[in-house]
């Protein structure tokens, strides 16, 4: 059965550079992926072209793809531009309206960012700043969500926390991690790359924590 996020024989890299051929790959609709492998082993080209199969999803890229004069808010609220029409968004840009800041302030507190909507990003943390990235993910809802290393920045009872936001607010989640046992927590299955290929590919309780140590050998 062809899963909700579909790759078949695919050779995946960058310019005339493979770094994951031939893979093949299916994601199910409800599914909680965690991705773990080696720094370059090819996670994020994995997630790049997960998003391109996609379609439409909610991301959060590794670096935060935030602009960092506006302010928190607004870079919240970009997860919801393309629902609206240019002018309803220059409106929102410059004037934006009570009911709009609630939903953001929602989702900031679900953060633990509430009250810091005015604060230019570039004003802030780095855990802060990932922060920001999931909560413009959350606001932005859907079937999907495509997250890259999305709790790096914070520690391991934050990061649990968020992720457990991810699991509430998408039925389906593809997420990078290096934290083998945030990825056991949130993960109903587990895909582990190494050497160009997948290596590992089986739900949690299935995998020893010899088998997601042998990815990082
Ligand atoms: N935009 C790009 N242009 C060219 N090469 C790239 C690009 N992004 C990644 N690569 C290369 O592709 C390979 C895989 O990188 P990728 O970012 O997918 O690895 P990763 O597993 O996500 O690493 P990390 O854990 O360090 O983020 C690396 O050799 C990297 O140099």
């Amino acid at each position: 059965m062809e899963g909700l996020l579909h790759l078949r024989d695919r050779s995946l890299g960058w310019g005339d550079r493979t770094v994951l051929p031939d893979l093949s790959l299916s994601v199910r609709q409800g599914e909680r992926v965690a991705l773990l492998g080696r720094s370059g082993v090819g996670k994020s080209t994995l997630l790049a072209a997960l998003a391109d199969a996609a379609g439409t999803a909610a991301l959060v890229p590794q670096d935060h793809g935030l602009v960092g004069p506006l302010s928190v808010f607004h870079n919240v609220w970009m997860g919801r531009l393309d629902e609206f029409g240019a002018l309803r968004n220059l409106a929102t840009l410059v004037w934006p309206r009570a009911a709009q800041r609630a939903q953001v302030e929602e989702v900031l507190d679900r953060v633990g960012l509430s009250g810091l909507g005015r604060r230019p990003v570039v004003e802030l943390s780095g855990g802060q700043r990932q922060r920001v990235a999931l909560a413009r993910a959350l606001l932005r809802g859907g079937a999907v969500v495509l997250a890259d290393e999305p709790v790096s920045a914070l520690d391991t009872a934050q990061g649990a926390d968020l992720l457990g936001a991810v699991a509430d607010r998408f039925d389906t989640a593809v997420v990078v991690l290096h934290d083998a046992a945030l990825a056991r927590a949130f993960a109903t299955r587990i895909i582990g790359l190494r050497d160009g290929a997948v290596v590992l590919d089986a739900a949690p309780t299935q995998i020893s924590d010899a088998d997601l140590a042998d990815l990082y050998r």
